[in-house]
């Protein structure tokens, strides 16, 4: 094989460069010698080359077979750079300085062929394509030429053997056949020259086809390389992928998070609208209670301006009431006597009315009158103010006293007495049972509801009672304590000669109550208190003269005083027939109510004198028994014909009292004292010229009382002593 077949010297190449591309400094430098050097070199390269090529002919074919293109012309470079610097070396000897240019040109003309060679690499690289297609065809054909081959060997084979039958056949023929098998051998020949010089070409193919892969290999490694940048590329894309997964499960999060603080704001806003109209109602509605309030402070303006018009007119009328009332009062006189006349016990609990009124020594022939049958010739009428059958009422009967509980409000002294015999009704009218209570029960109440009204239009007042018992001139407090306690005496000042808060009678004891059941309690304990002295004492209830007094002070500590007071039995001494301790008493009782005689009739005769301290009783009630206070004197007559000459002598006690004129009439503390009394004017002297009532009129009203009662002796101005003889009789 030719070293220059399929391969071109270095020399060729150098010689194919031309020579403006050696260099500038080529020219330059060696222009002189260039004629003279440029071919002694190549030659010397040439002769390299061939030298080159001589000692790696087996072995170029081997490396180009075995190594890379470009390792194959590397090496060749290399070896021909040395080739070249010891041409130059050769050519130049020892002048470094021809050496060095030289070398620069050298190297430079090296470059440049490398870069055709380059070039030529590349070119090769299409070739290898083509030679690949060629191959390929090439392999067609080899196996169609080994084909052949066989074929011819096959051919030559059957020649041998013609040639030799021919031999031994005919020498003509032999001649014949060896020429046809001369020729067949001559193409068989051939047919392998022809099959080397394919097979050689296939073996350049195959070389330059490794080459080829050598470069597909570097290809690879490049695409290898890409694609492990490409597997990094792609991990980081996936991590990219996971962290924008993670942003967008985030964003997601952060979306559904937004979402739900809309909604909450919607809501809110909601929330918001509906307080804003809930706001807007309340203003409206505090407006519309505004405009109520205004409304309602005028009505309250008016209202209280109505008031205080209604209680400036209440204060007006009241006194005008007052002025109307103790006008009546003084027509009527200060003190009031009334009878009342107990049911006909004998009778029995179911008489009828006429069987009670025959066994009966009463009969009323007309309103407030009464007439006494003592006998069957004998009988006397009396006129009172107020007269009570045995039917009337408790009620009836207060309707009487109520003009008097009205005074006591008013701010005077009161005194209520029940006078008359033992079983005469004296304690029923007074105190009556629970269920149908009297006097002294239904008064309180009264003064409790006057005071409650009053109260309403500012007018304030306290409520007292007490409870005090006269017995045989002996004064026990019965809501004391103790027996030592309950001892109690009468204070010795007259009237109207008790100093300011002195009390008539000192130590006595005064509850508070503000109700009927608290007055009730205080009865009760008085009651008990009162038994026990009486069993104690072996004494009977009507043999003592009971005290209920009833004291209202006003705010500014001004007072006045209701005395209930029921009075012991009235027998005369001389038919009770008693000795002893009940003679001792009934003359006790006695005195005491021919006291209360005396003082009646001195203030009937307007004497000079009242003599109050004949008795404790008198003493005690002495306040309520002058010319500013009011008395009612309820007389309580038995109407059985036996008690006929008792009630007689209680009827005379009571008329009596009717004619007694007390004077002019006073507020309690007009006089200056709680009782009344500090400085009350004498019942007599001035007080008979300053009666509210003329003479005139006194003389008018006894002549009417007089004429109703049709009876001269039914008298209204009895003499002093009549009363005195009444009750001694
Ligand atoms: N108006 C009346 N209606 C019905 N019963 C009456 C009435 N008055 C008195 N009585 C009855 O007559 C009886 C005697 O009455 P009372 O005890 O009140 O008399 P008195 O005068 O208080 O006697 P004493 O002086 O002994 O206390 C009693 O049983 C009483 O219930």
């Amino acid at each position: 094989m030719s070293s220059g077949g399929g391969q071109r010297r270095l020399s060729d190449l150098l010689s194919a460069v031309p020579r403006a591309s050696v260099g500038s400094s080529l020219d330059t430098t060696l222009a002189a010698d260039e004629e003279l050097l440029v071919p002694r070199l190549v030659a010397r390269i040439a002769e390299l080359e061939e030298k080159l090529y001589s000692d790696s002919a087996g072995h170029t074919a081997g490396a180009v077979a075995d190594g890379g293109l470009l390792d194959r012309f590397g090496g060749l470079l290399k070896r021909a750079q040395q080739g070249i610097d010891a041409g130059i070396s050769y050519v130049v000897g020892d002048s470094e300085a021809q050496q060095a240019q030289l070398s620069a040109v050298t190297k430079e003309a090296t470059a440049k062929a490398l870069l055709i060679t380059i070039k030529k690499l590349q070119g090769l690289k299409a070739e290898k394509q083509r030679l690949e297609e060629a191959a390929a065809s090439l392999e067609l054909e080899l196996e169609s030429a080994r084909t052949a081959l066989h074929e011819a060997q096959a051919a030559a084979s059957a020649a041998a053997e013609a040639e030799a039958a021919a031999r031994a056949a005919t020498t003509s023929d032999a001649q014949e056949a060896a020429a046809q098998a001369a020729a067949a051998a001559e193409a068989a020949a051939a047919d392998r020259r022809a099959l080397a010089d394919a097979t050689a070409a296939l073996e350049a193919l195959r070389v330059e086809a490794a080459a080829a892969q050598a470069d597909g290999a570097e290809a690879q490694q490049r695409v290898e390389a890409l694609g492990g940048q490409v597997a990094a590329l792609q991990d980081q894309l996936a991590a990219a992928h996971s962290a924008a997964a993670e942003l967008q499960r985030q964003l997601d999060g952060s979306r559904t998070e937004c979402e739900a603080l809309q909604a909450r704001l919607a809501q809110a806003d909601e929330e918001m609208a509906g307080e804003r109209a809930e706001a807007e109602a309340l203003r409206g509605a505090r407006a519309a209670l505004a405009q109520e309030l205004n409304e309602t402070k005028s009505r309250l303006e008016r209202a209280q301006a109505a008031a205080e018009d209604f209680q400036r007119r209440f204060l007006q009328e009241r006194l005008e009431r007052r002025k109307v009332h103790e006008q009546l009062q003084v027509l009527r006189g200060n003190i009031r006597v009334c009878c009342r006349v107990r049911p006909c016990l004998s009778a029995g609990a179911g008489a009828t009315a006429a069987t009670a009124q025959q066994q009966s020594s009463v009969s009323f022939p007309y309103p407030g009158s009464l007439c006494l049958h003592a006998t069957e010739r004998r009988q006397q009428e009396f006129e009172f103010d107020s007269v009570f059958s045995g039917d009337s009422s408790q009620a009836e009967v207060f309707d009487e006293v109520w003009p008097l509980i009205r005074s006591c409000a008013d701010g005077y002294n009161v005194c209520l007495l029940a006078y008359g015999q033992t079983g005469s009704g004296k304690t029923h009218t007074m105190m009556g049972p629970e269920q149908d209570p009297g006097l002294s029960v239904r008064a309180l109440q009264a003064l409790f509801d006057i005071t409650a009204t009053e109260a309403e239009g500012g007018h304030r007042r306290t409520i007292s009672v007490s409870m005090l018992e006269v017995y045989n001139e002996a004064l026990r407090d019965l809501l004391a304590a103790g027996a030592e306690a309950a001892k109690l005496d009468v204070s010795a000042m007259g009237a109207g000669q008790l100093a300011p808060g002195q009390e008539r009678v000192p130590g006595l004891t005064w509850r508070a109550v503000g109700s009927v059941a608290d007055v009730l309690a205080v009865l009760a304990e008085g009651s008990r208190n009162r038994a026990t002295a009486a069993t104690s004492m072996n004494a009977h209830s009507s043999r003592s003269h009971a005290l209920l007094s009833v004291r209202l002070t006003d705010e500014d500590g001004q007072s006045s005083v209701l005395h209930l007071v029921d009075l012991a039995g009235s027998e005369r001494i001389a038919k009770s027939e008693v000795v002893g301790q009940q003679l001792k008493e009934a003359q006790a009782i006695n005195k005491s109510l021919s006291a209360l005689g005396d003082v009646i009739a001195s203030l009937q005769s307007k004497s000079g004198h009242v003599p109050y301290r004949n008795s404790k009783l008198t003493q005690v009630l002495q306040d309520s028994l002058c010319g500013s206070s009011k008395v009612l004197l309820v007389c309580c007559i038995s109407p059985e014909a036996a008690s006929a000459q008792e009630s007689l002598s209680s009827l005379n006690f009571a008329s009596r009292a009717a004619q007694v004129e007390l004077g002019p009439i006073r507020k309690a503390n007009e006089q200056g004292t709680p009782g009344g009394a500090a400085r009350r004017q004498p019942a007599s002297g001035p007080a008979a010229g300053q009666s509210p009532l003329t003479p005139g009129a006194l003389a008018a009203a006894n002549g009417a009382r007089s004429k109703l009662a049709g009876t001269p002796q039914s008298g209204l101005k009895q003499p002093r002593s009549a009363l005195r003889d009444a009750n001694a009789h």
